[in-house]
């Protein structure tokens, strides 16, 4: 197949072998995020939304527990955006430019579990900033 497909540039390096060092493994790791970051235009609006939410953490002086659900929220959203990539890259492999129903489904899985990460983070982002925003609802749980 060739490495240059509408999926975008793939590493130009052809290594197979195993890697021989430490800063070797950790350069081929930098690499995975890198591309990350070039294949999934929705990164930039994740990091857009993360850098609003720790500005608006900063200003309202939230604590150190609400830090930490806002931390866990924005790792549970990358790590589903590295495996939604990790699938797009493995399905593309095994099947090429061709429609298959299990490549849609694995690609519409690999999907969803973004969607859903996002969703477990809108809600974090709720349950912190509501007091803080919308201090009316407070009676409603
Ligand atoms: N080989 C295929 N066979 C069947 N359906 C496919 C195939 N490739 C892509 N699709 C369908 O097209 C959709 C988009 O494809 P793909 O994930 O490659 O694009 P994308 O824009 O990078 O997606 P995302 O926005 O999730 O990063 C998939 O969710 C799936 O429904």
């Amino acid at each position: 197949m060739d490495s240059q497909n509408k999926k975008g540039p793939q590493p130009v390096k052809e290594q197979i072998d195993k890697n021989a060092t430490f800063m070797q493994s950790l350069g081929h790791a930098v690499e995975g995020i890198g591309q990350l970051l070039i294949r999934e235009r929705n990164m930039r609006f994740h990091f857009l939304a993360a850098l609003m939410v720790i500005s608006v953490g900063i200003w309202r002086h939230i604590g150190r527990a609400d830090w930490l659900w806002i931390v866990v929220a924005i790792f549970i959203v990358v790590m589903a955006e590295f495996v939604n990539t990790m699938v797009e890259a493995i399905v593309d492999l095994v099947v090429g430019d061709e429609f298959h129903p299990l490549a849609k489904i694995a690609k519409d899985v690999a999907a969803g579990a973004v969607v859903f990460a996002v969703v477990f983070a809108i809600a974090i982002g709720f349950l912190i900033f509501q007091p803080y925003f919308f201090p009316s609802l407070n009676n409603i749980y």
